[in-house]
């Protein structure tokens, strides 16, 4: 813990306060831990039904500093009464559980609808009933389809930012149709965006709501077959992992055209940490996080992946690197994309000043040589005993 006195934007010290934070174990929630464990003072009550990817913070053998300043409590939001005790204990709560893997939207509609409003619906409620302050994180996939994608091909205007840039409070939300079930997640998160929001003018409920671009980063989802199931599907940064891992071609679906923009998981934390310790600044408002200059298709992600992925792994190039699939093979019926994902920044430069630092090609340096260092081992020996058996 820093010794110095640590201060908020606007120069005032920083008090020490508790934090409830509800999907704690997932990706994104054991980068906060570890983030708010070695550079703040706060307490962390992490809630979540899983606790491999924040184990090490919670190891008493490690003997960490920390160990008093963090509880893991193993409950199901669903359904769990100790829930509304935990939320008091704490002066703020952030959101993070939710099914947000694309493989699961269009085959799990009901389990993604309920996971993402119904589930979080106690949370909004006891958080506006006991007057505490809410962190709740929503997504990108809130914008949907651009408005760009509805002009003609070759129309000039698509090139023109008005058409595709991304503002919290201008653009509008593009869905497709209901058999789409695509976007059965991000009606549900915009839905429950209305809610807090709803929360905030008729009850005086502090809030803040994140719109994560595709945060990426070591501990991402799973390897299948490894750390997951084997037929499970996880999002590019581990479908692209474990392909290459397993020195297999790279899935590119409907020929990767789709666009993205990545933001390294540390650069974004620290989006969040400004959220948490500025609540001044960040109360009231919705935040685009994420880097409007890493930009790629799908098709040079994977391109860049196997570049960086030779360098770190010192294995040649596969002849055949990617392959095309159809995104009905790939997902399943049901499944629509998203075109085009930039973030406009004014808002969050302006109330928290902050920026991305990290550029696409560093991001995935780190990433895939901790992607390397940890299943390179593990994915041969599935490999070899599996070839083994049969
Ligand atoms: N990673 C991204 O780029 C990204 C992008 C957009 C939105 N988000 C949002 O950020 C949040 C966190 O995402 P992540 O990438 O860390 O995902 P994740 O799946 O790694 O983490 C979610 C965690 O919530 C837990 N959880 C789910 N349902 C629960 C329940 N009923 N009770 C208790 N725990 C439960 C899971 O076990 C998991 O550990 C999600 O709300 C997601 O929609 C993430
Ligand atoms: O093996 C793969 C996996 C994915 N893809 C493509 O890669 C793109 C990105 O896929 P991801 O799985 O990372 O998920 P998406 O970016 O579509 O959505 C994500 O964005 C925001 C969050 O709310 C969620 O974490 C998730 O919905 C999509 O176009 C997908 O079709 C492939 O081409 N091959």
């Amino acid at each position: 813990m820093a010794s110095v006195a640590r201060v908020d934007l606007d120069g005032n010290p920083i008090k020490p306060i508790t934090i409830c934070m509800i999907g704690a174990g997932g990706f994104i929630g054991s980068h906060l831990c570890e983030k708010l464990m070695s550079e703040t003072p706060h307490k962390v009550l992490a809630l979540d039904v899983y606790n491999d990817k924040i184990k090490h913070l919670l190891e008493p053998e490690n003997a960490h500093p920390w160990s008093d300043r963090i509880q893991f409590h193993r409950l199901n939001i669903k359904q769990d009464s100790r829930l509304e005790g935990l939320i008091k204990m704490a002066d703020l709560t952030i959101n993070l559980a939710a099914i947000c893997t694309p493989a699961d939207y269009n085959t799990r509609p009901l389990d993604t609808i309920y996971s993402n409003f119904i589930d979080a619906l106690p949370v909004v409620k006891y958080c506006s009933e006991n007057n505490k302050r809410l962190i709740h994180f929503s997504t990108c996939e809130v914008y949907g389809k651009t408005i760009g994608s509805y002009l003609p091909k070759d129309s000039p205007l698509r090139q023109d930012p008005a058409y595709y840039v991304l503002k919290e409070d201008e653009s509008p939300c593009i869905f497709g149709s209901i058999e789409k079930q695509r976007w059965s997640y991000a009606c549900a998160k915009q839905l429950i965006e209305r809610l807090i929001y709803a929360e905030g003018a008729e009850n005086g409920l502090e809030f803040t709501i994140v719109r994560p671009f595709n945060w990426i980063g070591p501990r991402m989802d799973f390897i299948p077959g490894i750390d997951g199931p084997s037929e499970g599907v996880p999002r590019v940064l581990a479908c692209f992992s474990n392909n290459l891992l397993r020195r297999e071609p790279l899935k590119l679906v409907d020929g990767g055209q789709s666009q993205r923009t990545f933001v390294y998981i540390r650069d974004a934390i620290e989006a969040v940490l400004l959220m948490i310790e500025n609540p001044a600044r960040a109360n009231g408002h919705i935040f685009n996080v994420g880097n409007p200059n890493n930009e790629v298709t799908v098709r040079q992600l994977g391109e860049m992946m196997t570049e960086v992925y030779v360098k770190v792994s010192g294995e040649p190039k596969l002849e055949t690197p990617t392959i095309d699939v159809s995104s009905q093979e790939f997902y399943g019926v049901g499944y629509d994309d998203s075109d085009k994902r930039i973030p406009d920044m004014t808002i969050i430069n302006k109330q928290l000043g902050w920026n991305p630092k990290t550029s696409l090609w560093d991001l995935l340096e780190s990433t895939l040589t901790y992607q390397h260092r940890t299943y390179a081992e593990a994915v041969k020996k599935a490999i070899s005993q599996a070839s083994a058996t049969s």
